[in-house]
């Protein structure tokens, strides 16, 4: 195994539905950027219709690209489906199996259908616990039951790279943290997974690395780490009865009503330090005194609702660079 490998590279890619020129087209994708190393958890990230999906299918290769260029393995997806597609799983939003079979039938039929299928029925139905259902039909199953079985689909043929559309969407929070695990123990044996999700807890629990997209583009990327340390930190407080804000020792501004007290700053430890021997030097108790990092769901909300990068015209938005090394690259604060 080639370690740092570039499993999945995109450049610059476009998609666009309906006619190339004029009126009707929408152009979903707009110039993405971002790669995946071998053994990485990679998430894309973004609001309702960002274009999430539409650029997952392109990498599937179950559509072709208007614009830019994608590489799986080195090879063409879509032009070079029979080489990419016995080495890839993919789960899609929306599984489509037929729903009068019953689990255990779906599953001999997938079996059956995959070229390179490990284990069999019971065991595929194990993996993601559905063995007590296999008698049930497909359509009496709940949803995110249905997530599980498309989940086991997905992984039959032991694929290096595995593609996760919304994979723990309606699932209960049991279940949600039993596909976290098999996707941890996936990444363990060296399986590539991109996901995409609108959970953001499970962005931070999984992802090696991540993309916020916004209308199309890539408009931050980076660890969680990365993202969240580029926003602001917060830092809250009561002030005791008799004490005027003003009297606050703070070189950053602070948001106040009435004696609530609350600052952002990039510099967390510098005002807090301010903050504290100030308040020591004039005995002046800080109620309720709370200072956090920005969270992942803190920063996504601001970058997916308009905070952030501005349009890129090159579509060279969130690039990573060679050799695979996270960077965290924000196209407004270039
Ligand atoms: N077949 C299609 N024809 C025309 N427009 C489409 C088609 N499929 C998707 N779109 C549009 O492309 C945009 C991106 O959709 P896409 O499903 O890729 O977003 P997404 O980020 O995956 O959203 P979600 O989180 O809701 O799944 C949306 O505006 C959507 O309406």
């Amino acid at each position: 195994m080639d370690i740092g490998e570039q499993v999945i590279e995109v450049s610059g890619l476009r998609r666009r539905y309906g006619p190339a020129r004029g009126s009707g087209g929408f152009e979903a994708v707009r110039g993405v950027t971002f790669s995946v190393a071998r053994g990485e958890v990679f998430a894309l990230l973004g609001t309702n219709g960002a274009g999430k999906t539409s650029t997952v299918e392109l990498l599937e290769g179950l559509a072709e690209p208007s614009g830019g260029r994608v590489r799986v393995f080195g090879r063409d997806p879509y032009r070079e489906r029979a080489l990419v597609r016995p080495r890839i799983g993919v789960m899609l939003q929306e599984g489509g199996f037929p729903s009068d079979l019953t689990v255990a039938e779906t599953a001999r039929m997938w079996i059956d259908c995959t070229s390179r299928a490990h284990g069999g029925v019971a065991e595929t139905l194990e993996t993601v616990g559905l063995a007590r259902r296999a008698d049930v039909r497909v359509k009496q199953l709940s949803g995110g039951e249905r997530r599980r079985l498309d989940l086991a689909m997905a992984l039959l043929g032991r694929p290096e790279v595995l593609f996760l559309d919304e994979p723990t969407t309606g699932l209960d929070a049991e279940g949600r943290r039993e596909t976290w695990r098999l996707v941890r123990e996936l990444r363990a044996g060296g399986t590539t997974v991109l996901l995409t999700t609108h959970y953001l807890e499970e962005a931070e629990e999984l992802a090696d690395r991540l993309a916020i997209m916004r209308a199309g583009r890539v408009v931050v990327s980076g660890t969680p780490a990365e993202v969240t340390a580029a926003r602001p930190s917060r830092i809250r407080f009561t002030l005791p009865e008799g004490v005027a804000p003003a009297r606050l020792p703070l070189s950053v501004p602070a948001a106040v009503h009435g004696r609530h007290v609350e600052v952002r700053t990039e510099r967390m430890q510098e005002a807090l330090t301010e903050l504290l021997l100030w308040a020591r030097r004039e005995e002046v108790a800080l109620e309720g005194l709370d200072a956090r990092s920005a969270s992942l769901e803190e920063a996504f909300l601001e970058i997916a609702h308009g905070g952030g990068a501005e349009e890129d015209p090159d579509g060279a938005d969130g690039t990573d660079g060679p050799g695979g090394t996270a960077r965290l690259t924000e196209a407004g604060a270039r």
